[in-house]
């Protein structure tokens, strides 16, 4: 019997082997179930058919009422029945959706080429997140897991994670992944680089393998049935990328649109047909103006680094994607929030676009985990340069595996970007730039080099700074400490990911004074040491009012729903209640109620 859930996949592995085959079946048909694979381009739409089993979307189209019925009827056989007949399923046209997957490229294959593989992802630290608080408000919680065994995701889908290596859910996993599999809207806020991708993608293409959808209305336009919108074109790409390796021979096709690449491309491909569309706003809004995207079937709306994208000035084009266009509201569509800082205004913009939702917030919001060694110095604008190269030159001759570790160098300019990258390049550091005037290709071309190692040092801008996931950055230097004490956190969340421990190292002077507070209380919070002259600098700034996004609030957001001034603002307060746990030994922990005068939260 298995005893683990890395034990239950091999088993089902082995037993797969162990199936006699009367003739070759090629790589991308295996792990198919062959007695329910369907004809060739058949409608089916049968109750228990997921995606995988269809050639396409096979129910009818219900037409004028698309949005009738309570969410959980889509998943649970909406448009269901009577698909067989129904007009060959979605993609048809194109020669229908089994054919794509049929030529589905194995997103793996890239893996087993990575210089630095290792054999299971399970991080040199990754026990360092168990004991982290975790806190949970909304009705009607639904309990934690605590292995991948216990969420019933599917065969497939769980054959990927072990593809991806992955021995157990992160805290945000645990939490995350049963609230959206039990299609409640979700505001989740949770370190950087502890899992939140996989987080809302899992249940998105489960949701989708399980449900049974209305065949796509028109031809020649695109019908996603999940939306995972986030700010940067890389991590877009990151997110497709991930998202492609969950979803690998499920079925469940996934497209990515972002600017700075040729349309027609994009359009091509989401031609053939589109279950997951993850875009940037932008972009987005270009494919719905030419009406080449509609959408009017969208039942999972994700929303990555929704913060960002309101800093980035995306807020109208975010409300119109999802308030002036043909998506259903909220209440119909199944909508997830996620980010490692959640500023008020996210929050407010959260009660828009969420209906009766649960906030998870794992670790304190905005918080940086404390896998990651902070260090502050003091360094004059005119010695920024030298610093840098000593400490370049300590990096380098502590080098592992005869490699030079990667460092991420943030500046606060694309002309400062530009500048340095030079000036190190002259001075023998091979370093690459990403910055917001660079094209796309110079973009993706610096990523890469920097990733495979070739040009360990990459300089950037804030557009590096959230969410990308670069394998083996042991260094970020804030070589101009940001003014935002949020986008600090982020960027020092290039490294310490996934369980690994890194390093971060900020050049701080006088011109930083406005952010020393936010600073120092970050630093202690995750029990870092302050210097003593970051703390009289910290004393002086709380005269002087610092800029703190998080209205004095010590830990920043929390639930905004329970904020008093907040309800009196005439906004109904949907909060019902918190559950409060520090850790995952004690499932009673998430029954203890949470909110009463008095009783000290991880927010306090
Ligand atoms: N259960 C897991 N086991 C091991 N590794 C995991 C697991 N889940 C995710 N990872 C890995 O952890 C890394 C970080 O994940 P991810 O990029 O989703 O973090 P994140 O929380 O979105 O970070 P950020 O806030 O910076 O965007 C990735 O390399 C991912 O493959």
């Amino acid at each position: 019997m298995p005893t683990s859930w890395a034990d239950s996949v091999s088993a089902a592995e082995n037993l797969a082997a162990a199936r006699p085959r009367s003739s070759y079946v090629p790589p991308h048909l295996r792990n198919r179930p062959p007695s329910t694979d369907p004809p060739a381009h058949a409608s089916y739409a049968g109750p228990a058919a997921s995606v995988q089993d269809q050639s396409g979307y096979g129910g009818p189209n219900v037409g004028g009422s698309r949005w009738t019925g309570p969410r959980n009827d889509f998943r649970s056989g909406y448009g269901g029945g009577g698909g067989r007949g129904s007009g060959g399923g979605w993609n048809n046209r194109t020669g229908g959706w089994d054919r794509g997957r049929d030529r589905e490229a194995n997103p793996f294959a890239d893996d087993d080429a990575e210089p630095f593989v290792e054999p299971e992802n399970s991080g040199i630290n990754f026990d360092a997140y168990e004991d982290i608080p975790v806190e949970t408000s909304g009705d009607n919680v639904p309990p934690p897991v605590n292995t991948f065994v216990e969420i019933d995701l599917g065969e497939a889908v769980n054959l990927n994670i072990r593809r991806c290596k992955y021995v157990k859910p992160t805290p945000v996993q645990k939490h995350a992944i049963p609230i959206a599999l039990a299609g409640r809207d979700l505001m989740a806020c949770a370190q950087t680089g502890s899992g939140k991708t996989a987080a809302f993608c899992f249940p998105i293409i489960s949701g989708i393998m399980r449900g049974q959808f209305p065949r796509p209305p028109r031809p020649r336009v695109a019908f996603p049935l999940a939306l995972i919108l986030s700010p940067t074109r890389e991590l877009s790409c990151q997110i497709h990328d991930e998202a492609k390796k969950f979803a690998y021979q499920t079925g469940v096709r996934v497209v990515v649109a972002y600017g700075g690449a040729p349309i027609n491309q994009q359009l091509r491909e989401l031609e053939r047909g589109v279950h997951i569309l993850v875009a940037t706003p932008g972009r987005l809004v270009d494919l719905l103006e030419r009406a080449r995207v509609s959408l009017q079937m969208i039942r999972y709306l994700a929303l990555d680094e929704a913060d960002r994208m309101l800093d980035m000035g995306f807020e109208p084009q975010i409300r119109k994607i999802v308030q002036q266009m043909d998506m259903p509201p909220p209440g119909v569509r199944q909508t997830m929030l996620f980010s490692a800082t959640f500023p008020k205004e996210i929050q407010r913009l959260a009660l828009d676009f969420l209906s009766s939702y649960i906030f998870l917030a794992v670790g304190r919001v905005g918080s940086s985990t404390d896998l990651i060694v902070q260090r502050v110095e003091y360094v004059q604008e005119t010695d920024k340069r030298s610093h840098l190269m000593d400490l370049l030159h300590a990096q380098r001759a502590n080098g592992s595996h005869g490699k030079q570790a990667l460092t991420l160098v943030f500046v606060e300019t694309k002309k400062g970007a530009d500048s340095l990258e030079h000036w190190l390049c002259m001075n023998g550091f091979p370093a690459t730039a990403i910055h917001g005037d660079r094209t796309q290709q110079e973009r993706e071309y610096a990523l890469k080099s920097f990733k495979t190692g070739n040009t360990p040092i990459l300089v950037a801008t804030d557009v590096a700074a959230r969410g990308l996931d670069i394998p083996h950055v042991a260094h970020v230097v804030n070589f101009d400490i940001p003014n935002d004490i949020d986008d600090y956190v982020h960027r020092i969340g290039r490294t310490g990911r996934a369980g690994k421990s890194g390093l971060a190292t900020a050049f701080f002077n006088e011109n930083n004074s406005s952010v020393a507070r936010s600073l120092a209380d970050l630093m202690q919070e995750a029990n870092q040491e302050v210097p003593a002259w970051l703390s009289r600098y910290a004393a002086r700034s709380s005269h002087g009012g610092s800029k703190n996004r998080r209205g004095g609030n010590r830990f920043g957001g929390r639930d905004f729903r329970k904020d008093s001034s907040f309800n009196r603002g005439g906004v109904t307060d949907y909060y019902g209640g918190a559950n409060m746990s520090s850790g995952y030994g004690a499932p009673g922990g998430y029954a203890a109620p949470y909110g009463g005068a008095g009783v000290t939260s991880a927010w306090d």
